[in-house]
C-alpha cells in the first residue's frame, strides 16, 4: 500500500493514497470527474512503477503539477490556485452580493464547493432570524422583500429621493447588523465562510471588517434585462423553489433599479463587478481574484520556485 505523509499543526500523519481523494481535488479545480479519476489512476500507477511506498504531500503535489502541466497547463494553473487558497492560515470570508435573481446563491454554492468551504449562509436567512427578533411594528422594512421595502417605510422619503432605493437602503442597513455578527463570529472561530445575498451592498458593512485582507467581496450583475428576467423563470422551474414567479416579474422594475444601485456602489467602493452570464467564467474570475489578492501569489511563487529547483 502506498502511504501519503502530511502535516497538520506541526504533527506528522500518514494515510493510504486514495485515487478518490485525489480525483475529488482535481474536480474541485474543474477537471471533469472521469478525466480526474483517470488522471488519479495514472499517478497511482506511476507511484507503483517507481516502487514508492511513502511520499510526502509536497512531493505528491509536485508530481501532480508536473504531469498536469504536460497534459493541460490551464488545469495545472487552476489546481495550483485552488491549493494556494486552501493553504492560507487565516479564515477566508467571501461576500457575494447582487440584486435578486442575479445568481448569488448559485455562485456561492459553487465557490464553497470548489474551495472546500463548509460554511455558507444567505443573508435572507440572517434576515429571517432578525424578523423573529424584531417585530413588524418595530421594523416594518425588514419584514418586506428588498424590492418592496419602501412599502414599509414609516416616513416617506422627501420627493427628491428615490422611494425604492430609500426603502432598500433602510432594509440593507438593518440586515447588515446581522451580517456583521456572522462575519465577526467566523473571524473569532477561525472558520471560512461564504455569505451571499441581496444585502451585501458595498459601503454598508463596517469598513474595519471589509478592509481586512481575508475578507473578499464581489458583486454579481446582469446588464441584459432579458437574461435577468429569464433567471426568475429558470428558478421557478426548479422543483424545490417555492418563490412565485409573478411576484418577481411584478417587481422587476424595482429589482433592476436595485441592480443599478449595486453597480454604482461597487464602482464607488472598488468591489469587483462580475457579469454573471456563464457560471464557469464567474467562478474562474472569483478564484483568480482571491488567489491574487489573498496571499495566493506568495504561495504560487513558492510552488513555482520549488518546481524550478527540481529541474
Ligand atoms: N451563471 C448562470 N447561468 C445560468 N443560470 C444561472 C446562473 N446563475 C444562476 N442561474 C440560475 O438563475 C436562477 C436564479 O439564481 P439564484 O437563485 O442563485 O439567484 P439569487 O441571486 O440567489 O436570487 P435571490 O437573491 O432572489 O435568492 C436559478 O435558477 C439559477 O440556477
Ligand atoms: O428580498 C429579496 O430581494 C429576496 C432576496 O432573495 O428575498 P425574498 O424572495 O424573500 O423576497
Amino acid at each position: 500500500m502506498i502511504m501519503v505523509q502530511g502535516e497538520v499543526g506541526g504533527k506528522i500523519y500518514t494515510e493510504p493514497f486514495s485515487k478518490g481523494v485525489l480525483s475529488r481535488s482535481l474536480t474541485m479545480a474543474e477537471m471533469g470527474p472521469n478525466k480526474a479519476y483517470a488522471f488519479a489512476s495514472c499517478i497511482h500507477q506511476k507511484l507503483k512503477d517507481q516502487n514508492i511506498q511513502l511520499i510526502t504531500i509536497d512531493n505528491l503535489v509536485k508530481m501532480i503539477v508536473k504531469d498536469l502541466e504536460d497534459e493541460d497547463p490551464v488545469m495545472a494553473e487552476k489546481y495550483i490556485a485552488w491549493r494556494n487558497i486552501r493553504a492560507c492560515q487565516d479564515p477566508l470570508i467571501i461576500l457575494i452580493g447582487g440584486s435578486s435573481g442575479v445568481g448569488t446563491s448559485s455562485i456561492a454554492f459553487e465557490i464553497a464547493n470548489r474551495l472546500g468551504i463548509k460554511n455558507m449562509i444567505s443573508t435572507d436567512m440572517i434576515r429571517e432570524v432578525m424578523r423573529k427578533i424584531v417585530s413588524k411594528e418595530l421594523s416594518p422594512v425588514i419584514h418586506e422583500s428588498s424590492f418592496t421595502a419602501y412599502e414599509g417605510l414609516r416616513v416617506p422619503p422627501p420627493p427628491e429621493f428615490d422611494e425604492i432605493l430609500a426603502g432598500f437602503k433602510d432594509h440593507v442597513d438593518t440586515v447588515s447588523v446581522g451580517i456583521e455578527a456572522v462575519i465577526e463570529r467566523a473571524l473569532k472561530e477561525g472558520i471560512s465562510i461564504v455569505v451571499e445575498g441581496v444585502h451585501l451592498v458595498p459601503g454598508f458593512i463596517n469598513e474595519d471588517l471589509v478592509n481586512k485582507n481575508n475578507i473578499v467581496s464581489f458583486t454579481l450583475t446582469l446588464s441584459d434585462e432579458e437574461i435577468h428576467k429569464g433567471r426568475f423563470y429558470s428558478r421557478c422551474r426548479q422543483m424545490w423553489s417555492r418563490r412565485p414567479l409573478q411576484r418577481y416579474l411584478d417587481n422587476f422594475f424595482a429589482i433592476r433599479k436595485i441592480l443599478k444601485y449595486f453597480e454604482s456602489q461597487s464602482k464607488k467602493h472598488s468591489v469587483p463587478l462580475i457579469e454573471n452570464i456563464d457560471v464557469l467564467t464567474t467562478i474562474d474570475f472569483i478564484i483568480k481574484n482571491i488567489t491574487e489578492n489573498y496571499g495566493g501569489i506568495v504561495n504560487a511563487k513558492k510552488i513555482n520556485s520549488e518546481r524550478l529547483d527540481d529541474k
